[in-house]
């Protein structure tokens, strides 16, 4: 049956990825899928639902399906584990043909979340999640053990959900369960059909934040429907965009499909504001940032006012920080000159003077973080904080419009997201 793909058979597919390429990430855990001209014809439809699709997936690569309603996005995924079977073509898994073999069988290698979630109303979420490993015969102490653990993995107190039912949880958390059951038995593969699509905005930006942590640590390979293509660029490796019966009409990584889409159709999918989704592929830590005057609640204001007037003609703000060197306030000119005039020189800087700082990102966010905590502080520019929580740069309007346009400063960022070179043997 489907096993993990080795280290050493890994991940430097076709695609590989951005977060396949990072140094620190573990090798793949996931299988490779191949569809080869794979073709659903449903009884008593004229014209087949997929159509001689071939598609590769590489180990520990995430594809997202994205297409318009009814082009057989979801027909293509269940043929996968064979809730559909397919009219004709192959389905290999790590490299072992699995069109023949038993399909419960098969089901049980092949982790499966999907929008309605499926959970069992009778069941509680300890016994949903329990599901599949009891079924493969798991011992009772290892499969308690493992709920516990995946609970954990999806962000869910054990001790609060493990006996609830699920109709007394929000959707958002029925979701997270429904991620956890897929998860428990430790399949290679995923397949994942609108996961997050019926939780609002907010918690579905929530859980794609939280798939693309599970994904970095656990490296699965995952392939998943979508119909949302801002969904697609920020979880997929690739993107497959399907037209109707499934056609490929590009397959590639989001950067290469927002900066050249093969055709109207693909261009039409991309849609309006393709800079703007760029913000959604770069993290902080790889663009370079901006510096602003610097001083600590020790320094006396003088020295303040001097570094301001040292730095650049566009150095308008001053970061003051704590001593532990994290972000404290924003200071402008006025307000030091106010605070100066109401103190006696030489005393250090008051700390009510300025503006807090409201929001601050880490270099791990996004830039499209960056914007939204960009636009909730009122300085026009956010400060950036190391895993110690101290001062590390500013993100600001021409950090990100750089990065939105792919200003030539920013290119080793773009080829930091690569196709699985240096990818760990
Ligand atoms: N059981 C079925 N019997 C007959 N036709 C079906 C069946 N299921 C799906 N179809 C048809 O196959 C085509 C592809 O359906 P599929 O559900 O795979 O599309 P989709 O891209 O996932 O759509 P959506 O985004 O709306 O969920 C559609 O034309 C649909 O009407």
């Amino acid at each position: 049956m489907v096993e993990p793909t080795s280290p050493t058979s890994g991940a430097a597919g076709p695609g590989g990825s951005a977060r396949s390429a990072e140094p620190d990430r573990p090798a793949a855990a996931g299988a490779s899928i191949r569809l080869d001209n794979l073709t659903k014809r449903y009884p008593d439809s004229q014209a087949p639902a997929v159509e001689d699709v071939t598609l590769d997936v590489a180990a520990g690569e995430t594809v997202i399906l994205v297409g318009p309603s009814g082009c057989g996005k979801s027909t293509t995924l269940k043929m996968i584990n064979r809730l559909i079977e397919p009219t004709s073509g192959r389905i290999t898994i790590g490299g072992e043909d699995v069109t023949g073999i038993n399909p419960v069988a098969l089901r049980r290698t092949i982790g499966y979340a999907i929008q309605a979630t499926g959970l069992f109303p009778h069941m509680t979420v300890a016994e949903n999640i329990a599901l599949v490993p009891k079924m493969a015969g798991w011992p009772r102490a290892k499969v308690r053990d493992r709920v516990e653990e995946m609970l954990e993995l999806v962000g869910l107190d054990p001790g609060e959900f493990r006996g609830r039912y699920p109709r007394r949880l929000s959707g958002g958390q029925q979701q997270r369960v429904g991620v956890a059951r897929a998860l428990a038995a430790d399949p290679p593969v995923l397949l994942m059909d609108e996961p997050f699509g019926a939780v609002d905005p907010i918690t579905r930006e929530r859980l794609q934040d939280q798939l693309i942590r599970l994904q970095r640590e656990l490296r699965k390979t995952i392939v998943f429907v979508t119909h949302d293509f801002d969904e697609a660029i920020k979880v997929g490796d690739r993107i497959a965009v399907l037209r109707d019966r499934s056609q490929i009409a590009q397959f590639d990584t989001p950067e290469a499909i927002l900066a050249s889409p093969a055709d109207d159709f693909v261009a039409g999918f991309v849609g309006a504001g393709a800079g703007v989704k760029r913000l959604h592929l770069k993290r902080v830590r790889e663009v370079k940032l901006a510096d602003v005057p610097t001083a600590t609640v020790d320094d006396p204001l003088e020295t303040a006012l001097h570094l301001l007037d040292a730095g650049s003609a566009s150095a308008d703000h001053l970061l003051l920080l704590d001593r532990e060197r994290r972000p404290h306030s924003w200071l402008r000119r006025e307000d030091l000159t106010r605070a100066r005039s109401a103190e006696p020189a030489g005393e250090p800087l008051p700390l009510s003077a300025g503006t807090p700082v409201r929001s601050r990102i880490g270099v791990d966010m996004t830039l499209r973080d960056a914007l939204e905590a960009l636009l909730a502080d009122g300085a026009g520019r956010v400060a950036v904080t190391g895993q110690d929580g101290a001062y590390a740069g500013v993100v600001d309007m021409s950090t990100l419009l750089n990065a939105m346009h792919g200003a030539p400063g920013e290119r080793g960022a773009e080829e930091a997201r690569p196709t699985g070179r240096g990818e760990p043997a």
